[in-house]
């Protein structure tokens, strides 16, 4: 009797753990089988083999460079999966253009593309719970419909005395190295700009160029009030707290389950401060618009993203105010770091490749004149607008390049359990990927030899040059702001800001690395060039990710006036 009831319980035990054994080992071994991946472990998925990847890569180098050795190893599938259950999901590497393209284009079910996953909430202290890049569906159509004339190309023509008031200040900041000859890091004065330009591009104060200013806009100018100073202590503390927010983010997991709970408690203690400072100021602005309708100023020519979103709405409900207050958040985060980083890779591509630097100082030579001063582009700009920006093809093409072979963001998408979703290999198979993270790796789809060929590696702009070259190319290869109606909001923008910065930059300053990256030279100290053209490099400069992707030492180098002998 004694033991029929001992017996009972352990036979039940035993069962369960049987049944236990049983679904791990079919979740590990059985559900995804067909699916190209690496050995799999019972108990860890795939996070050993993800462990063992990043330990091989160079210190603090992005989960992209991780990827590569993985996709390398599984002999360069056009897809594959690491199972990082149960803490993670599923996570689908995509590593071809078509297939990159089934998850970012509309389809029947699924007419935005297919949805966000909820690993990126993880980011809403940052960018809020209702910003645009996470939302989905409706939600997210009705907001991309709110923003989208702000950020198209008309209105920031509008708007770019404001941009080209912040590359002075970006130019200042160079010529001080150039004079000092001090090391400094590209990227902290590459975020300055692109910060100042982006937040300023939400809500202009008004101030343009010198070259460019109005009688009537310096009256404002002078004439500041002390609700105007306040606006600006408020912008200043905005921007205190937002850099300590993001500083959050730097060397830790994006996984919520990873995170220090005092580093969430510090994120949600700065993102509350930070929604009231931007939800004042939202205000502010909102009532100094109808202040201006009310006695008819002129002002309302610099409108800026803020009060664009805000053109039919009576009253600022608390519903708008979060909302628009998270859009901001949003535009912060979305709008400085990947142009930055753009701008960094283009600036020290163009300090390694002789020819090419050459080659876009000719153009633009040829464009601007021999005046290498910054007015004549601010004049051109100012009679001319963005189609001097269609003189320019070289420059295009660098930037073209630049954010082929480093670009600083990518897209994660999910398709909920039960929705069918399935993507199809080049050789016609088709996979379901319902409840995978779908991730586009556009740093091994952007080097795609099939596709870029043997020089698929290497820096060459003018690759983008030749029509019969790029024509053969489907646009589905070339993806830095991702493709769809999900594509990215800020293109025009980053576009027009890399074009400005790189024609003043580079035409005026020579650029040179320091550490990682450095040029290798020879006995008698001259550097040593690479028969594609490049500069040989000591050790190469590669990219971190800091929830986007940025070169892992902020780009140290120096600068010097550029040899007069170049033009
Ligand atoms: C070189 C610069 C830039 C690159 C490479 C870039 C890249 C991208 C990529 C890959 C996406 C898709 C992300 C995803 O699907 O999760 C995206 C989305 C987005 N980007 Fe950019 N971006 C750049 C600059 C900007 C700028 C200057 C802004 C200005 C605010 C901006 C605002 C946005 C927004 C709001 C979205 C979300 C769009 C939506 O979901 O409807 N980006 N960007």
């Amino acid at each position: 009797m004694d033991t029929q009831i001992l017996l009972t319980p352990s036979v039940v035990v035993i069962l369960l753990l049987v049944f236990i054994y049983y679904r791990i080992w079919y979740h590990r071994f059985k559900q995804y089988s067909f699916w190209p991946q690496p050995p799999v472990s019972l108990l860890w998925g795939h996070w050993n083999v993800m462990h063992k990847a990043i330990q091989a890569c160079p210190a603090g180098a992005s989960s992209d460079i991780a990827f590569g050795r993985i996709w390398e190893t599984l002999g360069r599938p056009p897809a594959f999966i690491l199972d990082l259950r149960p803490v993670g999901s599923v996570l689908c590497v995509v590593c071809n253009h078509e297939m990159a393209e089934q998850s970012a284009q509309p389809s029947k079910k699924f007419p935005y593309g297919l949805g966000k996953p909820p690993v990126m909430k993880t980011m809403s202290a940052l960018i809020g719970r209702g910003s645009i890049i996470t939302s989905n569906g409706l939600e997210w159509k009705n907001l991309r419909r709110r923003y989208t004339q702000a950020f198209a190309l008309p209105h920031l023509i509008r708007l770019l005395p404001v941009i080209l008031d912040k590359v002075g200040n970006f130019l200042q900041n160079i010529e001080e190295y150039a004079v000092s000859s001090e090391e400094f890091r590209l990227g902290d004065i590459c975020n300055r700009v692109t910060y100042d330009i982006i937040s300023k591009i939400m809500a202009p104060r008004y101030v343009a160029h010198r070259a460019l200013r109005s009688p009537s806009l310096d009256a404002v100018l002078l004439g500041e009030s002390s609700d105007n100073i306040a606006d600006q202590l408020r912008q200043r503390e905005i921007f205190r707290i937002y850099h300590q927010l993001v500083a959050t983010y730097r060397n830790t997991e994006e996984e919520s389950f990873l995170i220090d709970p005092r580093v969430k408690w510090r994120r949600r203690r700065m993102a509350t401060q930070l929604d009231v400072l931007i939800q004042e100021a939202i205000k502010y602005r909102f009532s100094h618009s109808r202040s201006r309708v009310a006695n008819h100023t002129i002002e309302g020519n610099l409108d800026g993203v803020i009060l664009m979103s805000l053109v039919g709405v009576e009253e600022l409900t608390q519903e708008i105010l979060n909302s628009t207050c998270d859009q901001v958040k949003t535009f912060l985060f979305a709008g400085h770091d990947t142009t930055s980083t753009l701008l960094q890779w283009a600036l020290y591509e163009l300090s390694r490749t002789p020819r090419v630097l050459h080659s876009l100082r000719t153009e633009l030579d040829e464009v601007l004149g021999h005046d290498t001063g910054t007015e004549v582009l601010y004049n051109c700009l100012t009679t001319q607008g963005a189609s001097i920006f269609g003189k320019m093809p070289y420059l295009s093409a660098i930037i073209k390049e630049t954010l082929r072979l480093h670009p600083p963001g990518a897209t994660a998408r999910m398709a909920v359990t039960g929705s069918g979703v399935f993507l199809q290999f080049p050789d016609g198979r088709t996979l379901c990927v319902d409840d995978f993270v779908v991730y586009n790796c556009l740093s091994i789809i952007h080097r795609d030899g099939d596709v870029y060929g043997e020089s698929s590696n290497d820096f060459i702009p003018e690759r983008w040059l030749c029509k019969k070259n790029t024509s053969a190319l489907p646009a589905s290869t070339w993806r830095p702001f991702e493709r769809g109606p999900r594509s990215c909001l800020g293109q025009e923008l980053a576009n027009i800001e890399a074009r400005v910065i790189l024609a003043c930059a580079a035409r005026k300053y020579d650029f040179f690395k320091v550490g990682l990256g450095e040029t290798m030279v020879d006995a008698s100290g001259a550097p040593i060039l690479h028969e594609n053209g490049q500069y040989r490099a000591v050790e190469d400069v590669y990219n971190t990710r800091e929830l986007t992707f940025k070169p892992i030492d902020g780009m140290r180098m120096t600068v010097q006036p550029a040899l007069a002998l170049d033009h």
